[in-house]
């Protein structure tokens, strides 16, 4: 075959030239949807080196310039009857970097945001794929070096502490590889949680720490000779970051990923039965993480998507199926409910003796497509923020971030309304803060007013439009059952002080007396907030809340002093949630909170997305 093409090498060339521009594939995301936001899938082709030219292989890849993210194979084809024929293929993927873009512009692109991400508590994937020798180490060394830069800069707010980990897969076998390749296990805890049995986590303090243990991690890596390169890669390196915040315990992952280079069939002809039974562990691993990638993100939509959802069928996540998925479990697994973005780098070697594993890297990157529904076939609606597009939240982020107005630029430089309303809240913030000027007040006051929109905007969506008169009694009742606000649903009621309009549901901020022990509850000083059930009376003279106190202490012989005292609530507790600026209500926590206690009326929104409650201004 090789010397088929290499006779015909002049002849495909001036073919090559000669092809009219081939009809544009119909766009699949002008059909089915835009692309995801959270799952970037892109390619990069890599230039011919010297060997190639030396070999006389001509270029077959070629990033269209009339379409974005659109590249076209042209492979030459032996005609029977006549001279060789020209047969094209074209792939679509969200980004393409032709031969000439360098790997720093790449890091500004794809991978940049992933750190703050990572940084502010989300879970943060790269991977790089493809036909051994298309550049895959190539492109992930030097982006761990801008990573590394980035992430030990000092321009992120907050103290975090990083730690570590860097491992590699051999099939079902894993080692250490800061560690002189100690062989290591993947298991999975008794809580489900993943564990690296062996491996060590290095705690790391400046950039050349990082960059010390990359080094040491690649001296390690375990190689083979293959044909197509000699320091060819046969296992996925992991490089593991984990980034924890002190403060609140909590952390982020970030997860850079070389992944073994799968083989065509052509070389794998030539290898021992080691390596055979190596090049199928390899590719089954690939083709479990395709599983797992599509159904993440399939499973990530349908929660995020309106109507019955118990009768949607769920994606089906192989992660336990292979050694790779399985150390990405938090990156995979849904019932961590982790955030996730992920960006994916398909390498491409562009030489004409390689177009079969080229075809099949562009084919394997299109299956990890995964669009979501287009926010502008959407009836959009300037009160409901999950139909806005790009450009429409951009222009009410200019009008409605306060001054000076957040740039949306850089708060959502490609995020729908939707996607928006799924940002953590800390990158939220952190986004924010990029505008010079902008104070954490405005930006908390701000985000309620976004939220504030968008649940009252799930109350439009969800309240079916009515065209008579006599429809006006049924659709209040509707609005009641939807209820997902503490707010009374009397608009005037804030004209009264609230406490002369306590009722059960409503959510109060108060304070508890010095002498009572604050530690008694296990609440944050800062903050005290509880949702009003029932007054104290209601309750039977049994009856005794969190702190042990009777909650009916009327029935006891201090009745005459009670009936003097300001009256007193039994109340629901609510606690802080495993993110920033959620909370719980906890209905079997109750205080008995004394009127006098309470500062003033919050209004709690649930969002059925996180299951959390949010005060809105
Ligand atoms: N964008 C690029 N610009 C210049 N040279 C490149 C580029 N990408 C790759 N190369 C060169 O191509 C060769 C193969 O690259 P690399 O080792 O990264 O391939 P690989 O996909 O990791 O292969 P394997 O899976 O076998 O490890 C190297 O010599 C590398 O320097």
């Amino acid at each position: 075959m090789d010397r088929f093409l290499l006779e015909n090498a002049a002849l495909y060339r001036k073919l090559v030239q000669g092809l009219k521009p081939t009809p544009l594939p119909q766009s699949e995301d002008a059909i089915n949807g835009a692309p995801n936001p959270d799952m970037v899938v892109s390619a990069r082709v890599r230039p011919l080196l010297d060997e190639d030219v030396i070999a006389g292989f001509p270029r077959a890849v070629f990033p269209r310039s009339t379409q974005t993210a659109v590249v076209d194979i042209h492979d030459l084809y032996n005609h029977p009857r006549g001279r060789p024929i020209i047969k094209s293929s074209n792939y679509q993927v969200d980004r393409l970097f032709d031969s000439k873009t360098t790997t720093e512009e790449i890091y500004e692109d794809l991978v940049a945001d992933l750190v703050p991400f990572a940084w502010n508590g989300g879970i943060g994937t790269l991977f790089t794929y493809g036909q051994t020798g298309s550049g895959k180490t190539f492109t992930v060394s030097r982006l761990e070096q801008l990573v590394a830069e980035s992430l030990m800069d000092g321009s992120f707010e907050g103290q975090r502490q990083v730690h570590m980990t860097i491992i590699d897969l051999a099939g079902n076998s894993a080692y250490d590889l800061t560690n002189s390749r100690k062989p290591i296990s993947v298991l999975e805890d008794a809580f489900g949680v993943t564990q690296l049995a062996g491996a060590l986590e290095h705690l790391v303090e400046d950039r050349d720490e990082v960059m010390n243990l990359i080094e040491r991690a690649t001296s390690f890596r375990r190689t083979a000779p293959t044909l197509k390169n000699d320091a060819s890669s046969r296992s996925h390196a992991i490089c593991r970051i984990r980034i924890k915040d002190p403060s609140t315990d909590s952390e982020g992952l970030l997860y850079l990923i070389d992944l073994a280079g799968s083989e065509a069939a052509r070389d794998i002809a030539k290898h021992g039965a080691d390596r055979m039974r190596e090049t199928r562990e390899i590719n089954m691993s690939l083709s479990v993480l395709k599983d797992c990638i599509r159904g993440k993100v399939e499973w990530d939509l349908l929660t995020q998507s309106k109507g019955p959802k118990s009768k949607q069928k769920k994606p089906h996540i192989p992660f336990r199926q292979a050694a790779l998925t399985k150390v990405l479990k938090h990156v995979f697994d849904p019932s961590t409910n982790r955030r996730c973005k992920t960006v994916v780098i398909a390498c491409i070697n562009p030489s004409l003796a390689d177009t079969g594993p080229s075809r099949n890297t562009l084919r394997y990157a299109e299956l990890l497509r995964v669009t979501v529904p287009r926010t502008d076939t959407l009836e959009p609606n300037p009160l409901v923020p999950t139909t806005w597009t790009n450009g429409q939240l951009r222009d009410w982020i200019t009008k409605n971030s306060g001054t000076p107005p957040v740039s949306p630029a850089i708060l959502a430089p490609r995020e729908s309304g939707a996607q928006l309303l799924r940002l953590p809240p800390a990158e939220f913030e952190s986004r924010c803060l990029k505008t010079p000027g902008v104070s954490i007040e405005q930006i908390k006051a701000f985000r309620s007013k976004l939220w504030q929109l968008h649940i009252d905007g799930q109350r439009i969506a969800n309240t079916p439009v009515s065209n008579t008169e006599e429809s006006a009694e049924p659709s209040t009742l509707l609005r009641v059952e939807n209820r997902s606000s503490s707010r009374d649903l009397d608009p005037t009621a804030s004209e009264v002080p609230f406490k002369q309009r306590i009722r059960p549901g409503m959510a109060v901020s108060w304070h508890q007396p010095p002498e009572s022990g604050d530690s008694a509850l296990g609440m944050p000083d800062s903050l005290q907030l509880a949702v009003i059930l029932c007054p104290a009376q209601a309750g039977q003279a049994c009856i005794k809340d969190v702190l042990g106190s009777v909650v009916n202490s009327s029935s006891s012989e201090d009745t005459q002093n009670d009936k003097e005292c300001d009256p007193r609530y039994l109340c629901a507790l609510v606690t802080p949630g495993s993110t920033a600026e959620a909370y719980e209500v906890n209905l079997w926590r109750q205080i008995v909170i004394d009127v006098e206690m309470m500062e003033k009326e919050v209004f709690l929104e649930y969002d059925a997305g996180t299951r959390y409650y949010y005060i809105s201004v």
